[in-house]
């Protein structure tokens, strides 16, 4: 046996990764090309690299297949519902911060806020028959949020990207994403709700609860810890 660690295949996440790794004396490295999703690890011994999807680490290391991983605070708070008992969070790595926020048109001049957005959605299904419809990737999160904020004249409609072009492609009336600079909700002709806020993220290495362990994972796992922490 040994350890694993699950962390993202691509991208801005992978590159940031291996960097913060890097800085604690961990070299994370891809093996083979560029397409090879297998990789290794030095400066820790006992540690086996596995390149996953951002997007499938929560899952794995709920199966206890990986045994650490390295993902955003969204994707493990969506994909899991019992997140705080299949998981643990060891140590957030200060990057890859965003915010799953609520957004509507920017011509919606009376809607500022969730109250406003409760009044113009059953106002809508008044109107048009049906429920507004709120695009988002993050069903679970924005389902919990909007049902304790009492909002509930909407469905949600799913969207695995690109989600702020649903609102001009007329498949939504209102989005729920995360945004980090608001340049995309900007270019989309989209403003936040002030009280829309619905999750904070970053990046954040996590240990799964249940992944089985062999005394000398243990101690591994202790030793690659203490070096990151
Ligand atoms: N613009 C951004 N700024 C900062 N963090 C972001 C941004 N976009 C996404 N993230 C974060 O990066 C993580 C991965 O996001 P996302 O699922 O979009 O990645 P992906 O590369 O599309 O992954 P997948 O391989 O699953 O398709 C999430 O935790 C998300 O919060
Ligand atoms: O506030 P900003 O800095 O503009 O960033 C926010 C955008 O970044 C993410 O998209 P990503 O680039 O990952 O593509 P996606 O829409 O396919 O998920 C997210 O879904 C937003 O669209």
């Amino acid at each position: 046996m040994s350890v694993k660690l699950g962390v993202p295949s691509k991208g801005r996440l992978m590159e940031k990764t291996f960097g913060w790794f890097a800085k604690r004396g961990i070299t994370l490295s891809r093996s083979g090309s560029e397409r090879e999703y297998a990789g290794t690890v030095s400066g820790v011994d006992g540690v086996d690299l596995v390149l996953l999807s951002a997007g499938e680490i929560p899952r794995e290391l709920a199966a206890g297949r990986i045994h650490l991983g390295v993902t955003g605070t969204d994707l493990v708070q969506e994909k899991l519902p019992l997140w705080e008992q299949q998981t643990e969070e060891v140590n957030p790595l200060g990057f890859g911060h965003a915010d799953l926020m609520l957004a509507v048109p920017k011509c919606w001049v009376d809607v500022d806020t969730l109250d406003d957005l409760d009044a113009a959605a059953a106002a809508f299904r008044a109107h048009h028959g049906h429920r507004l419809r709120i695009a988002t990737k993050y069903h679970r999160l924005v389902h919990g949020f909007l049902r304790d904020a009492g909002v509930a004249d909407y469905q949600l409609v799913d969207s695995q990207g690109a989600t702020e072009g649903t609102v001009m492609n007329e498949t939504a009336e209102a989005i729920a994403d995360i945004t980090s600079t608001g340049d995309t909700l900007r270019a989309n002709h989209l403003k936040l709700l002030a009280d829309g806020l619905v999750l904070r993220s970053q990046a954040t290495l996590w240990r799964s609860r249940s992944a089985p362990v062999s005394d000398a994972d243990r101690t591994t796992l202790k030793a690659l810890i203490r070096q990151v922490g």
